[in-house]
C-alpha cells in the first residue's frame, strides 16, 4: 500500500549556529575513488582483476591520489588484484592505494597479507554506529558497538607493527554515520582516535558515511559540521566524507558538508556504488570547474572515462549525466539554439574571455566534446538552430531573412518523419529547395551596355536568349523576365556576399522575388556577384511556375 504514514521524518541534530551556509568552496577536496570497492560491490557482475587493472590506471591517470583499491579479504579476484598492484609495482609513488576490513581479526590479518610488500598504504576499519544497525543487526549496547570499533582499530595497529616496512595509514568509518546520534558516532570516533593516537606527519583518516541518504543535504552538512565542532583531537584527523545518492542528493550533501568542515571525499566515476550509487566524483569536480576552481583531476578526455566505466561496470552511461553525458550539451530547442548561436557570435565578436554562454554551463570542447553535437535539429528547432548548422558544418551564411523559408522547409521533414535531421539533411534541403537549377534556367553568358545611367541587357539562359532594360543587371533582367512571361515581378529583399573556398565560385547570392503575389527565395553561387545575383533571379523565378502560367 502506497502509504506516507509509514515513515518518519529525520531527527536533525540541534545546531542554531551552524556557519557553513556563509562558505563557499574555493579549492578542492582531497579525492578518494572508491570504483573499485565500493563501485565493484554493488555490480552484477563483479569487475574482473582485468577489469580492475584497467579501470585503476585510468583513475591514476585521471590524478587520483588516493585510491580505494578493493576488500581482499571478501573474494579471491579481490585479494590477487592487490597483490598484483604489489608485486608488480603498479602504484605510482605519488599515489596511495586503500583498503577496506570490517572489524574481525581474520578479516584484518587477511588483509595485511594481501597488502605485504607495500610502500605506503591505509587501512580502512569500519563497524556500524547506527541506532537501526545496533539495535537490529548486531543486537548490542551503545558500549558494545564501540567497543567492536576500538577492538578493530587495536587489531589495524598490531597486525602493522608486523609489517615495519610499509608505511601505514589508518582510517576508521562509524558505518551509517547520519544514521547515529551525533554525540554518540563522536564518543566512538573519539575512542578509536585514542587508540590510534595520531600526531603531527602521523595523521588519521575518520570517514562519515551517508551509508543510506536520510535528509536533505542541510541536514547533513549539519551533522559535519557538529562532528567537525565536537571531535576532541580534530588537529590530526582529516575528516573525510562518503555520501550515498538514494535522495538524488550525494552530490549536494558532499558539497554543504565540505563547506560544513571536511577536508576530503570518497565517490566514484560517474556515481556507481550501492543502490543509487555514491558520490558522483565527475559532477562534484566538474562543479568546482565551472566556477573556477581547480578540481585537480583531469576530466579532458570524458569520452575515455565514459568508455572505461562503461567497459568496467557494465553499466551505461545516462545520456543526461550531469556534464559527461552525450546530450547534455545539446540543444534541440528552437529558442535555446538561437541564443546559443547568437551567444557564441557574441564572445567571438567581443573578444571575451571568460565563458559565459548562454544555456552552456561550460565550453564543451573542455572535456573534449564535439562542438558539433551542441546544435541539433528536430521539430523543435527554430531557424537560428538550422542557420547554425549550415555555418558551422558547411559554411553557408546565409542573410537573416532568409533562415525563416529555410527553416520551413527542414521543419516540414522533421514533422513529416518525427525525426532529427541531420546536418547532411539539412543541407541537401537546402540545395534542393534554394539551389539546385534545371539547365534550361542556368544563365550561361550576359552582356550589359549602359548609357546615361540605363542598362541595356542580353541575356543567355538555357540557350535561348532575353533582352530586358532597366537601372541595373538585376532590374533589366526582372524586366525581360516580367515582358516575355506577362508576369509580375518584383526584388523584395537581395544579398551578395563573397566566399572563400576552394572552387572557382567567389561569390553567393540570396533573393527574395515576389512573383505575381507570391514570394519565392533562391541561392546562388557564381565566379562574381553580378552573376550569382541574376542566377538566383533565374532559380527563384523558376520555382515560381510563372513561365508555365504563361505558356498555359
Ligand atoms: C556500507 C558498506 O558498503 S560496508 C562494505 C560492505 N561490503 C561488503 O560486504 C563486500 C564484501 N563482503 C563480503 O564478502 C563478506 O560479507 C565478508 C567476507 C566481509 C564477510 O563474510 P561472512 O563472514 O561470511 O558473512 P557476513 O558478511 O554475513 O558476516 C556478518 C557477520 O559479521 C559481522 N559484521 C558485519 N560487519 C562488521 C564489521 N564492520 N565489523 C565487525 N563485524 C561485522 C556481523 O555482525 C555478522 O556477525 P555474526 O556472524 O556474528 O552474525
Ligand atoms: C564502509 C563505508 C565507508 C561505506 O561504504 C558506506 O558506509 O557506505
Amino acid at each position: 500500500m502506497f502509504d506516507h504514514r509509514k515513515y518518519s521524518a529525520f531527527k536533525p541534530v540541534p545546531l542554531t549556529d551552524r556557519t557553513w551556509p556563509d562558505k563557499t568552496i574555493t579549492q578542492a577536496p582531497d579525492w578518494c575513488s572508491v570504483d573499485l570497492r565500493d563501485g565493484n560491490q554493488a555490480l552484477v557482475n563483479p569487475m574482473s582483476v582485468e577489469q580492475k587493472t584497467r579501470l585503476f590506471d585510468l583513475l591514476v591517470k585521471l590524478g587520483f591520489k588516493e585510491i580505494e583499491v578493493g576488500f581482499p579479504s571478501a573474494s579471491k579476484p579481490d585479494f590477487d588484484f592487490v597483490r598484483k598492484l604489489v608485486d608488480e609495482k603498479r602504484i605510482p609513488d605519488d599515489v596511495t592505494i586503500q583498503v577496506l576490513t570490517q572489524a574481525r581479526e581474520e578479516l584484518i590479518k587477511r588483509t595485511y597479507e594481501a597488502m605485504a610488500g607495500v610502500k605506503k598504504a591505509v587501512i580502512h576499519v569500519y563497524n556500524s554506529t547506527s541506532t537501526v544497525q545496533r539495535e537490529q543487526v548486531f543486537g548490542q549496547s551503545c558500549d558494545g558497538i564501540k567497543e567492536i570499533a576500538v577492538q578493530g582499530a587495536k587489531w589495524v595497529q598490531q597486525y602493522a607493527q608486523q609489517h615495519p616496512d610499509t608505511e601505514w595509514s589508518f582510517q576508521y568509518s562509524p558505518e551509517s554515520f547520519s544514521g547515529t546520534e551525533m554525540d554518540y558516532a563522536i564518543e566512538v570516533c573519539d575512542a578509536v582516535i585514542e587508540q590510534w593516537q595520531p600526531e603531527s606527519g602521523r595523521d588519521i583518516i575518520i570517514n562519515l558515511p551517508a551509508t543510506v541518504e536520510m535528509s536533505t543535504p542541510n541536514l547533513f552538512a549539519d551533522q559535519v559540521e557538529y562532528f567537525c565542532r565536537h571531535l576532541v583531537n580534530r588537529k590530526y584527523v582529516r575528516v573525510s566524507l562518503h555520501t550515498h545518492n538514494d535522495r538524488g542528493c550525494a552530490v549536494a550533501a558532499a558539497e554543504l558538508a565540505v563547506m560544513a568542515g571536511a577536508d576530503r571525499v570518497e565517490g566514484t566515476l560517474m556515481g556507481n556504488g550501492e543502490r543509487t550509487g555514491n558520490m558522483d566524483v565527475i559532477t562534484m569536480g566538474m562543479n568546482l570547474y565551472s566556477q573556477g576552481v581547480d578540481p585537480k583531476l583531469d576530466f579532458s578526455n570524458v569520452m575515455e572515462i565514459i568508455e572505461v566505466v562503461e567497459s568496467c561496470t557494465e553499466i551505461p552511461v545516462s545520456v543526461r549525466h550531469p556534464w559527461a553525458g552525450e546530450l547534455v550539451y545539446t540543444a534541440f530547442s528552437g529558442s535555446h539554439q538561437d541564443a546559443i548561436r547568437k551567444s557564441v557570435n557574441y564572445h567571438a565578436e567581443h573578444k571575451i574571455e571568460h565563458w559565459d554562454v548562454a544555456y552552456l554551463p561550460i565550453d564543451p570542447r573542455d572535456i573534449g566534446r564535439e562542438y558539433e553535437a551542441v546544435v541539433r535539429i528536430n521539430s523543435q528547432s527554430g531557424k537560428g538552430g538550422v542557420a547554425l548548422v549550415l555555418e558551422r558544418d558547411y559554411d553557408i551564411e546565409l542573410p537573416k531573412w532568409m533562415h525563416f523559408p529555410l527553416s520551413r522547409v527542414v521543419q516540414g521533414a522533421a514533422e513529416s518523419s518525427g525525426l532529427e535531421v541531420s546536418p547532411t539533411n539539412i543541407e541537401r534541403l537546402y540545395q534542393e529547395n534554394f539551389v539546385d537549377v534545371a539547365e534550361q534556367w542556368t544563365l550561361q553568358d550576359y552582356d550589359l551596355h549602359t548609357e546615361a545611367h540605363q542598362v541595356s541587357a542580353q541575356f543567355l539562359v538555357g540557350g535561348s536568349n532575353l533582352a530586358g532594360e532597366g537601372a541595373g543587371a538585376l532590374e533589366a533582367l526582372c524586366d525581360g523576365l516580367n515582358s516575355r512571361y506577362n508576369c509580375e515581378m518584383e526584388v523584395i529583399q537581395f544579398d551578395q556576399r563573397a566566399i572563400c573556398g576552394g572552387t572557382d565560385a567567389k561569390a553567393r547570392a540570396c533573393i527574395a522575388l515576389q512573383i505575381n503575389g507570391t514570394e519565392y527565395c533562391a541561392v546562388a553561387v557564381a565566379e562574381d556577384t553580378t552573376a550569382a545575383t541574376l542566377q538566383a533571379m533565374l532559380t527563384a523565378f523558376s520555382r515560381s511556375g510563372a513561365d508555365s502560367a504563361k505558356a498555359a
